[in-house]
């Protein structure tokens, strides 16, 4: 007895009896629950000569694009120039180091890491899908890398996660695509009661999803609500194709089971078939519906599986519902129905009408809008040209008026008396700048002798001429600094003198001229005035002395 208590008892492997103790169903919890998922065993001392390339230390692309369906088990060509510019192989740091910043670790599941990433690159946002065990087969790299293929193939569809690359780097791979929101399950935990409404709609989602794979032939194995994102646009989208297999081509024993609380029975067979995929979506729609604790094992798994269901959790939902989810989740594969027949279903039928007609009625406004741009523009176009017609029109007819009235007006003694009133206006062009020192042809003083001469010092230019020197002054010369003139005065003065001087009858004649000369600030040569044929100074002494006949009468006047 002695020796028997001493020795240590062996430890037996304790069967999972929990359900069993409960047998009964319960509701979802809230923390993550420990994966199920049948692992192939982990070979830790593999022989890992033949992974020369992605043991490398260099990122390289990897990428089935443009590979022919003949060749799909291939391997892709390993491209390390496709990777962004900004790569430096020459740096320590990897490629997902250099060009992403992480921010958060948003998922992990049994093969992969997932983080919220900024590219450095444009600034967006993406997921990264990181590989959490080092490769340690070529078996192995060829499983993960098949993966990528399959993103690949399914990216551009809405109700699949939108794939950007792949690259591998010391033995990992990477993934970058679109970030969504956040996973069915997280939402489910995350709002508890889901609406009938929105169920129909997920349950539409994942069928034309499905369609898509099932059409191809290939069968997905792992759907459940942690592997169903939800985009920014509320659609949602099947992702993780890890397990995805070929129903033609690939080699069965190759097929692994998926998370095993949503595993069709006859997976234990080993049997795969696209019925599989139905009987798992069925189940997430009873975990979705019901808000219910899925068994892992147990005789609860085996009555789910049998076709019990549990009445207590399903009398919330409607009858419509609960008979496709009996038939999803039917026991016997080939009496479940086809993604076809599913959504010849009268309400999912009904309701992707209803997406056709709201697609359609996007589209019809996005048009409208496109087109009341374009014609709004084009009406700004005529109402332009309308307004420059116009405006072309009002301005000839106002000319036009504004010429006859000058015409009738010009005769008219009106205009005559207008005209005599009019403050006398000089302007002449600029000939010479100021004179230089010595020069005494043209030294102020010399210019402005006698009478002619102003002291105007502090005031503003005035105009003078003199006759005698052919030079025409306007800079003030302050000859007499003992008193100072009116501004009145100077200016009568000036333009008497002028006037006088020149012969010029009218000022305003003068300020008309077509050359537009404008006010005189400097010296005038008379001379150059005249060679230069200016039609309203006549120098001559015979028409001086007319002018100054003229002025000197209507100064008086
Ligand atoms: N593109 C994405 N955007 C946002 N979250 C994501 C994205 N991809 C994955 N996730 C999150 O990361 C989790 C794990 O990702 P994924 O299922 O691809 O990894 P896995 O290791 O293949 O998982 P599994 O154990 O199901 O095989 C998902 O359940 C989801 O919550
Ligand atoms: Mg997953």
């Amino acid at each position: 007895m002695t020796t028997e208590s001493a020795l240590p008892l062996p430890r037996l492997p304790v069967p999972d009896i929990r359900a069993e103790v409960a047998f009964q169903h319960s509701q979802k919890q809230n923390q993550r629950t420990q994966e199920y998922r049948l692992r192939p065993p982990k070979l830790r001392l593999a022989n890992r000569s033949h992974l020369s390339t992605c043991m490398s230390t260099t990122a390289h692309a990897i990428s089935f694009r443009g590979e022919s369906d003949g060749n799909c088990n291939a391997l892709p060509e390993l491209d390390a120039n496709a990777l962004s510019g900004s790569y430096d192989r020459s740096m320590n740091e990897t490629y997902f180091e250099q060009c992403f910043t992480r921010l958060a670790k948003i998922g992990e599941g049994s093969f992969g890491e997932v983080f919220k990433v900024r590219s450095n690159e444009d600034g967006r946002m993406y997921a990264i899908k990181m590989s959490k065990e080092l490769y340690r087969s070529e078996h192995y790299r060829q499983e993960r890398l098949e993966e990528v293929r399959r993103y690949e193939q399914f990216s551009g569809h809405a109700n699949f996660v939108q794939f950007y690359r792949a690259w591998e780097q010391n033995d990992r791979l990477y993934m970058q695509m679109e970030l969504c929101r956040e996973s069915l399950d997280r939402y489910l935990v995350r709002r508890r009661h889901i609406p009938e409404e929105t169920i129909w709609n997920i349950l539409l989602d994942l069928l034309l999803a499905l369609k898509n794979l099932h059409d191809r032939n290939l069968i997905h194995l792992d759907i459940k609500l942690d592997n169903v994102l939800i985009g920014d646009d509320d659609s949602c989208k099947l992702a993780d194709f890890g397990l995805v297999i070929d129903v033609d081509r690939a080699n069965r024993h190759q097929a692994t089971e998926g998370d095993s609380r949503y595993m069709a029975p006859e997976i234990l067979q080993g049997k795969f078939s696209k019925a599989a995929d139905i009987f798992s979506l069925g189940v997430a729609m009873l975990e979705l519906s019901c808000y219910l604790e899925l068994p892992h094992n147990g005789p609860l798994w085996q009555q789910l599986r049998s076709g019990v269901l549990p009445q207590d959790f399903m009398k919330n939902i409607s009858p419509e519902l609960e008979v496709l989810i009996r038939q999803m989740m039917s026991p016997d594969p080939d009496s479940r129905p086809t993604v076809d027949h599913l959504l010849s279903h009268k309400k999912l039928v009904c309701l992707m009408e209803r997406r056709d007609r709201w697609k359609l009625l996007i589209k019809m406004k996005q048009t409208i809008r496109r087109s009341r741009r374009v014609a709004w523009s084009k009406l700004c176009n005529l109402k332009h040209i309308i307004f420059n017609f116009v405006t072309a029109i009002l301005s000839a007819y106002m000319h036009r008026d504004a010429t006859s009235n000058e015409h009738k007006l010009n005769g008219s003694p009106l205009q005559q008396h207008l005209r005599d009133k009019r403050p006398p206006m000089i302007s002449l062009r600029l000939h010479a700048s100021t004179p230089t020192v010595g020069n005494v042809r043209n030294t102020p003083i010399e210019f402005l002798p006698g009478e002619n001469c102003l002291h105007l010092s502090q005031q503003s230019t005035p105009i003078t001429f003199s006759t005698h020197n052919k030079i025409v002054n306007s800079t003030p010369v302050n000859h007499n600094n003992h008193s100072f003139r009116s501004r009145k005065d100077l200016t009568k003065t000036s333009f008497k003198t002028v006037e006088n001087e020149c012969g010029i009858e009218n000022f305003n004649d003068i300020q008309s001229s077509p050359n537009g000369i404008s006010r005189p600030n400097s010296f005038l040569n008379l001379e150059d005035l005249e060679q230069n044929s200016q039609p309203f100074v006549s120098l001559d002494k015979s028409s001086l002395q007319e002018c100054r006949k003229k002025l000197f009468t209507k100064m008086d006047n």
